[in-house]
C-alpha cells in the first residue's frame, strides 16, 4: 500500500495555488442573525454551508470553529460534517479547530476521531493543546501524521490573557511558548517542502517574542481582522517570506455575507493586501 501524501506537502501545493489565507467557519449567533436566518440548526446549516461553498471555492485551506456547532448539539455536530465534506468539493483542505489537550491514551482517541486514519470528520488538521504536556501529544502526533494529515499546537495564542502563561520563562530561559514551538520543530527535521506539526502563533503578539526559523511547518495566525491585527502586523510578527505562515479570519469575511459573491470579494480584498504587504518587503 503507498503512503498517504503527507499534509504538509499539501498544504504547500494549497498555498500555492489559492494563497496563504484561512477562512474560518464561525457560525457565530449574531452572524447568523445578521445573515437574515433563524438562530438555530436549519440556519446554522444555511450559515455554514453557504460561507463553506463561498469561502472554500477561493481558499487553500478553512477552519471550522467546532464550538458553535456543538452548541446546537449532536445535529450541530451532524452540520460540521457536512461543512467539512462541503469544503473538500470545493476543493479546500480543512483544519478542525478542536483545541483538544489530554493524557495520551485520550489524545489517541481525540485524534481517531478528527484527524488518524478512517477518522470520523475526515478533517486534514486539527488544533490541539500542549498544556498537559508535549509529549502527551506524541500519539495523536504519530497518528495523524501516519494518515497524511497535520496537527497545529497552541503555542503563542492571539488572546490577551494569554500572554502571563505562554510568555512565562522555563528554568532554560526559553518561553513555554518557544518550549512549544521547538517541539514542534523537532517532528518536522528535514520535511520538505513543510512538515506536518505546525504552531498557532497569534498576529497580536508583539515582534520578536518568537524564534520560528527551525520550526520548517506551517503557522496558523489568527487574530487577524476582527481581533485587530493588520497585514504590517502580520509582515512585524513573521517577518517576510517565512513559508507557511496562513493568516486567520473568520469574523472579518464572514459578515460580508450571505451573498457568495461578497464574501469571495472578501478573500480576494484581503489576498491583494497581503501580498501587497509582501511585495513592499521587496
Ligand atoms: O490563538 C488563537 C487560536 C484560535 N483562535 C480561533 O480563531 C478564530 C478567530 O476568529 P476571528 O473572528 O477572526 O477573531 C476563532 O475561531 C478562535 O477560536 C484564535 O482566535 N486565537
Amino acid at each position: 500500500m503507498t503512503a498517504p501524501e503527507r499534509f504538509g506537502a499539501r498544504l504547500a501545493r494549497a498555498v500555492a495555488a489559492r494563497g496563504p489565507l484561512c477562512a474560518g467557519i464561525d457560525p457565530h449567533p449574531g452572524l447568523i442573525e445578521s445573515w437574515g436566518l433563524p438562530v438555530d440548526v436549519s440556519g446554522l446549516e444555511r450559515f455554514a454551508l453557504g460561507a463553506t461553498e463561498a469561502l472554500a471555492a477561493v481558499t487553500a485551506i478553512v477552519k471550522p470553529q467546532s464550538a458553535f456547532f456543538e452548541a446546537f448539539g449532536p445535529p450541530g455536530v451532524a452540520v460540521l460534517e457536512r461543512v467539512v465534506d462541503t469544503a473538500h468539493d470545493a476543493g479546500a483542505l480543512v483544519l478542525l479547530d478542536v483545541k483538544r489537550g489530554d493524557i495520551g491514551s485520550t489524545m489517541a482517541a481525540y485524534t481517531a476521531a478528527y484527524v488518524a486514519d478512517k477518522a470520523a470528520f475526515t478533517a486534514d488538521a486539527a488544533t490541539v493543546s500542549p498544556y498537559l504536556g508535549f509529549g502527551a501529544l506524541d500519539p495523536a502526533v504519530a497518528a495523524a501524521t501516519a494518515a497524511g494529515n497535520g496537527l497545529f499546537v497552541l503555542a503563542r495564542t492571539s488572546n490577551p490573557e494569554a500572554h502571563e502563561l505562554q510568555s512565562a520563562r522555563l528554568a532554560d530561559g526559553r518561553t513555554v511558548a518557544q518550549s512549544v514551538v521547538d517541539a514542534a520543530a523537532a517532528h518536522n527535521a528535514d520535511a520538505e517542502p513543510l512538515g506536518d506539526v505546525g504552531v498557532v502563533v497569534g498576529a497580536t503578539i508583539s515582534p520578536g517574542e518568537l524564534d520560528l526559523s527551525r520550526l520548517n511547518g506551517p503557522v496558523l495566525a489568527p487574530g487577524f481582522g476582527a481581533q485587530g491585527a493588520t497585514a504590517a502586523d502580520l509582515r512585524a510578527v513573521f517577518g517576510a517570506g517565512l513559508p507557511g505562515v496562513l493568516p486567520a479570519s473568520s469574523r472579518d469575511l464572514l459578515r460580508h455575507g450571505p451573498d457568495p459573491d461578497a464574501l469571495r470579494q472578501a478573500v480576494v480584498r484581503v489576498a491583494e493586501l497581503l501580498a501587497q504587504t509582501r511585495e513592499n518587503d521587496q
